[in-house]
């Protein structure tokens, strides 16, 4: 009984993981930002690796900015149903989505900056 429930459990896990996956290929083909943001932290974890600089605050820094962009495509999606036609409220709904990604991005910026630029300063030295 209790091993039927669990693999019950797990099938029900990676078919929430098959619709995760399926909302980020989406983001990652339409939405430019997404793909932007992707392959810079790719290029930041890249560099930690090859500085030997703490990958921790990297990864997470990138992780909280595409889960940011993801929302992000997801509040632009409900509104553009929800509100086909121009409104202000959708355009504050837009807006302060879209801050919150620019937030995260200045904050991940100065991650990146104070984390990876000290071993890189000293690498070009
Ligand atoms: N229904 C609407 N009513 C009022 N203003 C809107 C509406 N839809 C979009 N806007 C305004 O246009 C801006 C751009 O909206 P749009 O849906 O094109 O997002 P976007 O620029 O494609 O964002 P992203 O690049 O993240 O996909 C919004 O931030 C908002 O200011």
């Amino acid at each position: 009984m209790r091993s039927g429930g669990s693999a019950l459990s797990w099938r029900r896990w990676w078919r929430s993981a098959g619709f995760a996956w399926a909302g980020l290929v989406y983001s990652y083909r339409v939405q430019a930002n997404f793909r932007i943001e992707v392959w810079a932290g790719v290029l930041a974890l890249g560099l930690a690796v090859f500085l030997r600089a703490p990958l921790a605050p990297i990864g997470l820094a990138c992780a909280l900015v595409l889960s940011l962009e993801l929302l992000n495509t997801a509040l632009e999606a409900l509104v553009d149903l929800a509100s086909p036609g121009l409104h202000p409220l959708a355009r504050v709904a837009k807006d302060a989505a879209a801050g919150a990604v620019l937030v995260a991005s200045l904050g991940a910026l100065l991650v990146g900056v104070t984390v990876l630029g000290p071993p890189l300063l000293a690498l070009v030295r």
